[in-house]
């Protein structure tokens, strides 16, 4: 939590305004930011400082293992999260590829599962890594990546977290994770949960303990709407100490994930936290 504060307040003392096309704002940005999670003694990194909604990061995570394309599913599995970048954005919904309502395109988990190529045949990134690690292999290269280029157009938006790189020490996975660009009063709030948890999933499906998450980012901002109630509100805040997750030990293999696993197999324990700010969402 003091590492994400921390965070907050250099993009407040030394960020830089830099204005964004897309989204026709402007942000305070700074350029690279490291945090660490300690998942090997669950030291669970939830903001404290306001109300974390936190099973919605969760299901997020999950929708993308499962290699969801549609908003839709996403609700199902509790976040609403990517309504507005599917629906509510004139770019993509004038993009041809848009297969209607709720399409978010070929994003995230689409790539991480079916990976397509030239010769019309996929690639499973997730099942390659999810098998060697269970065999105690790391090739140096289990390396998760939504990150395609040549699909950029077809889908609603970028992945911001993009590549996900499992490591095996003896009988311990250590998980590296690279973010282009984070909304850090909003996105960060999640992407945390979700390094967190993305290392502590696989780790107790493939049978091994869980270590240490890094978690790389390049451009860290805050939207100009955002920046009077970070400065103002959250960072006048104390931080209370960090919350445990807990994950049913039910949960044994990627299938047990793509069929039965739901938000009530995750449960935090021991999380007090201020009261909820609303920050402003930028499409
Ligand atoms: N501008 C922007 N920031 C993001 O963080 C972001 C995007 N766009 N587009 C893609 C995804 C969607 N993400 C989102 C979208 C919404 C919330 C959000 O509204 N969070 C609220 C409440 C969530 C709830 O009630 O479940 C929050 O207070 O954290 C968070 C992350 C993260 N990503
Ligand atoms: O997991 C996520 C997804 C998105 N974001 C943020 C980062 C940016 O503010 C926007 C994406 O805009 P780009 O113009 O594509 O960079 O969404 C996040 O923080 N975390």
């Amino acid at each position: 939590m003091k590492q994400y504060l921390a965070l907050c307040q250099r993009i407040v003392d030394e960020g830089v305004w830099v204005e964004n096309e897309r989204t026709g704002k402007r942000c305070l940005t700074v350029i690279n930011a490291d945090l660490n999670y300690d998942v090997a003694n669950n030291q669970f990194p939830l903001i404290t400082t306001r109300k974390s909604f936190w099973k919605a990061a969760i299901a997020e995570m999950l929708g993308y293992i499962r290699g969801y394309d549609n908003a839709a599913d996403f609700r199902a599995l509790g976040t609403k999260t990517w309504d507005m970048n599917a629906n509510d954005n004139a770019a993509w919904q004038a993009n041809p590829h848009r297969k209607g309502e709720d399409d978010m395109g070929r994003v995230y988990g689409v790539q991480g599962r079916s990976w397509q190529k030239p010769d019309g045949s996929t690639i499973d990134q997730l099942r390659k890594i999810i098998d060697n690690l269970s065999k105690g292999i790391d090739d140096r290269g289990e390396i998760l990546t939504f990150y395609n280029p040549g699909e950029f157009d077809m889908g609603c938006l970028r992945p911001c977290m993009h590549t996900h790189t499992f490591s095996l020490l003896g009988d311990t996975l250590h998980l590296t994770s690279y973010q282009r660009s984070c909304d850090v009063p909003l996105g960060l709030n999640f992407n945390q949960i979700q390094v967190f948890a993305l290392l502590a999933i696989v780790a107790q499906i493939t049978g091994h303990k869980p270590g240490q998450a890094y978690h790389k980012i390049v451009n860290a901002h805050i939207y100009e709407d955002q920046l009077e109630l970070m400065r103002d509100v959250q960072l006048k805040r104390e931080p209370f100490p960090s919350p445990q997750l807990k994950i049913n030990p039910d949960i044994k293999s990627l299938e047990d994930l793509e069929t039965w696993v739901t938000m009530d197999d995750f449960e935090v324990v021991g999380y007090q936290h201020h009261d909820p700010i609303k920050y402003p969402f930028s499409v």
